[in-house]
């Protein structure tokens, strides 16, 4: 991070001091607004270079500049921030798109003070928030050779800045073409077996006589990124993941027939004799469990590649059609500098001005955080916060954007 924009300093300085009396207020004031957690006050101030934060606590009376952790948001001067509980700050922020606009100030350092022994500032972490359907992760699951790999390349090199793949731990050996830490984290039963029991783990499986998993850390580095998180993953895992916090689109590809998908698997060359019999003979069953036990929200026929990869992008909204997209604030969220924000319960409204007609009359803007998950600690992670709009009665009647 760049030096801290100027502050009002002066102001809290002066005795003017605390503009907010209870915990979850804000001001705002060009470009700057303060929100006070506990005895502590968090000044966020952006300019066109920088978007910077400033601490100031009451019991010692003095100011200090945190070491910040994350990938932070673009400058903007236009922007509130709101404490939503006493260690997340929501800040929203002028931005062309929905997710550009919504970022969380996390200010729980505990975890990464143990992790980081030698930082002595008080440490935030910035990170992107989620806006409804549109950044949900995708679970890809089916038997070995259907072509979820096929699948989720083609989808990562058309949309290579909207989606990052979640990097799972696996025991097995890895194949000529696989890289680690790229393809699979290729690691020992016995490292594996230790940080699944020191819950590292969102979801993890045996599978054709190999561990794999998902760390939450895998998930967590792509929503860090700003993407949207692929999983390809068994069903076992994908039934794990459905019980789990992480709310996400489940997805079952299905082979035109076995005798298909023994070719493929035989074609692409990588899996001995044993092997092969041995995914064949579990395909049948993963089949069957993929298609009838209720885990999956759509099952896809990979027949002819290219048909199959089209389906894929309609149900994920990348085809032009409004599936994913409609989840979102159409437009992005035009935030006027002298906006106002408040929070009533788990909803922050953001009032934007007068009502104009039409798209215009979008005045108010809802955030339901009643969602928001605890991530791993020290990290903001699995925040499902989806906008609506209401016209002009406040909280009464307001219509979820679907
Ligand atoms: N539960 C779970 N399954 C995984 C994970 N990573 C991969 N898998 C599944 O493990 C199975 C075998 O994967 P792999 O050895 O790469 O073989 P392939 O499916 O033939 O490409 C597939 O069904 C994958 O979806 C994971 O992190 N968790
Ligand atoms: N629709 C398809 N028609 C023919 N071959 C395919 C199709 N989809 C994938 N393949 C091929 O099948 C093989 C297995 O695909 P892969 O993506 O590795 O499967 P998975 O990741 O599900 O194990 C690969 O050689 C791939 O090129």
């Amino acid at each position: 991070m760049g030096e801290a924009p100027a502050f009002i300093v002066d102001d809290l300085q002066n005795g003017n001091g605390f503009p907010i009396s209870n915990g979850f207020g804000l001001k705002s004031k060009a470009g700057e607004t303060t929100t006070i957690i506990g005895d502590k006050t968090y000044l966020i101030a952006g300019s066109d270079e920088s978007i910077g934060v400033k601490i100031y606590d009451k019991s010692t009376g003095k100011w200090t500049i945190p070491t910040v952790l994350g990938k932070e948001p673009k400058p903007c001067k236009g922007h509130s921030a709101v404490a939503i509980n006493e260690d997340r700050i929501l800040v929203i922020k002028k931005g062309a798109t929905p997710d550009d606009c919504i970022w969380f100030l996390e200010v729980d350092t505990q975890y990464v003070r143990e992790q980081k022994k030698t930082v002595e500032t008080e440490i935030v972490a910035w990170s992107k928030g989620v806006i409804g359907n549109a950044q949900k992760p995708v679970v890809i699951s089916g038997p070995s050779g259907v072509g979820k790999g096929t699948l989720i390349s083609l989808l990562m090199k058309e949309f290579p800045s909207m989606f990052g793949f979640s990097v799972s731990h696996t025991t097995r050996k890895p194949r000529d073409m696989e890289k680690d830490g790229v393809h699979y984290h290729f690691t020992e039963r016995s490292v594996m077996e230790k940080e699944i029991k020191d819950g590292k783990f969102l979801e993890f499986a045996s599978v054709h006589g190999n561990l794999y998993g998902t760390s939450i850390e895998a998930v967590e580095v792509v929503a860090d990124d700003g993407k949207r998180c692929i999983l390809d993953i068994d069903v076992q895992g994908a039934r794990s993941v459905r019980a789990s916090s992480l709310e996400a689109i489940f997805i079952f590809i299905c082979p035109p027939s076995m005798e298909q998908l023994e070719e493929r698997l035989r074609a692409r060359g990588t899996e001995t004799e044993e092997q092969i019999l041995k995914r064949l003979c579990n395909a049948k069953a993963e089949i069957e469990q993929g298609t009838s036990s209720g885990i999956f929200d759509h099952i896809l026929y990979n027949d002819k590649l290219d048909e199959c990869y089209k389906t894929l992008k309609k149900l994920l909204g990348l085809d032009g059609s409004t599936v994913a997209n409609s989840q979102t604030a159409p437009g992005g969220i035009d935030l006027p500098v002298d906006h106002s924000v408040s929070k009533i319960d788990n909803k922050i409204l953001i009032n934007c001005g007068t009502p104009g007609s039409g798209e215009a009359s979008k005045n108010l803007i809802v955030l339901d955080v009643s969602s928001l998950k605890e991530g791993a600690p020290g990290r903001t992670r699995g925040l499902d916060v989806y906008t609506v709009y209401s016209f002009s009665d406040g909280l009464n009647g307001i219509n979820k954007l679907s």
